[in-house]
């Protein structure tokens, strides 16, 4: 006989409230146990394994002079990361966590290196404040490749960060058009634009968006402005949610990535935990229409999973919090006066 969703909230609330503490003084790690019970239906859950995959990728905007740095500054970062010494790599060392590179379309010619995974769906997309960044097989190769991706494997834990110059300007105009907002109130400084730099962003991505309508669906907004490694994470959301994975979702351009996929993937958010409120102007606003509190503000906008990686361990110890701590009954405790 098939256990109720209703029978196992019961239950599990009854396991956490027999826990071996003040009713509801674990606070949010309560809640967080709570929702990673229902992911894995289990009354023992496990988040002691962490996959972080980078998704790395151009744009074509980048140069009309949107972000405060080059774009070769992608493939450099790449190549760091491939040799360990982005931040990326230090937050993977120091929690435990593995790490993989996708090239998802880089500038230029296709790197060399055994550890790099190649997804290249073209050599940076194409200039989405006068064209369609991608073509609809673009979307749909990115997409598969994504959930492939994503799915596989056994980690219990799935996060997913990106490297790309111009990204935010993307990530800004695919936010805008599927909330149906002005992206100007979307836009924010990236890599660190200074007051200038975020008036011309603001003026090109306004022209951008006068392009198409008001209001897109996801589909349609990854096409006319998203790059290739956010079509590609927001697949992955997709995939590791669908393989039954928890998914911590990272700063701005990721939490887009997830708006995008909750579109698209019917209930992938339920396995959706948010990792950290960017310092990334925009980021506030789209979490609050996706109805999420992230679990850090750490005035981080860095990207690359750092923050999913820093949530990690939260989600560790709540989930050991359900499966290992003792009940009142199993330790002889008494419970409430
Ligand atoms: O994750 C974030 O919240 C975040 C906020 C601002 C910038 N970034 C990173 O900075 C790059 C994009 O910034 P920009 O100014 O080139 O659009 C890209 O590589 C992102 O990983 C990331
Ligand atoms: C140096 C650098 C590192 C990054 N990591 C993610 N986005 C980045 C952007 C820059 C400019």
């Amino acid at each position: 006989m098939s256990i109720t969703s209703q029978d196992f909230d019961a239950t599990l609330k009854r396991a956490i409230d027999s826990k071996t503490k003040p009713l509801g003084a674990l606070g949010r790690i309560e809640s967080l146990a709570a929702q990673i019970a229902r992911i894995q239906h289990s009354l023992s859950p496990s988040a002691e394994t962490c996959q972080l995959i980078i998704f790395a990728a151009d744009h074509g905007m980048a140069a009309a002079g949107v972000s405060a740095y080059p774009q070769d500054v992608t493939r450099q970062m790449v190549l760091n990361f491939l040799s360990g010494g982005a931040a990326a790599n230090v937050f993977a060392r120091s929690t435990g966590a593995d790490i993989h590179v996708v090239d998802s379309g880089i500038a230029g010619e296709a790197i060399d290196d055994k550890d790099l995974i190649l997804r290249r769906i073209g050599a940076g997309t194409a200039n989405a404040i006068e064209t369609a960044a991608m073509t609809d097989e673009q979307l749909a190769e990115a997409l598969e490749a994504g959930k492939a991706l994503g799915g596989a494997g056994n980690h219990d834990v799935a996060c997913f960060g990106e490297m790309g110059i111009g990204n935010t300007s993307s990530a800004s105009l695919v936010a805008a058009k599927i909330l149906g907002v002005a992206v100007a109130d979307l836009t924010g400084r990236g890599t660190g634009l200074d007051d200038d730099g975020l008036t011309r962003k603001q003026e090109l991505l306004t022209r951008a968006a006068g392009r198409t309508a008001s209001k897109l669906d996801a589909r349609t907004a990854l096409t006319e402005y998203g790059g290739f490694e956010i079509a590609m994470m927001a697949g992955a959301m997709g995939g590791a949610a669908d393989a039954g994975k928890i998914v911590i979702v990272d700063g701005f351009i990721a939490t887009v990535a997830a708006l995008a996929a909750r579109d698209m993937f019917a209930e992938c958010d339920a396995n959706f935990v948010y990792a950290h409120r960017s310092a990334e102007s925009g980021h506030a606003r789209v979490l609050e229409a996706l109805n999420a509190e992230p679990l850090l503000d750490m005035g981080m906008r860095l990207g690359e999973g750092t923050g999913a990686l820093l949530a990690w361990p939260l989600v560790k110890a709540a989930a050991a919090m359900l499966r290992d701590m003792a009940s009142f009954d199993s330790a002889g405790v008494s419970g409430p006066a």
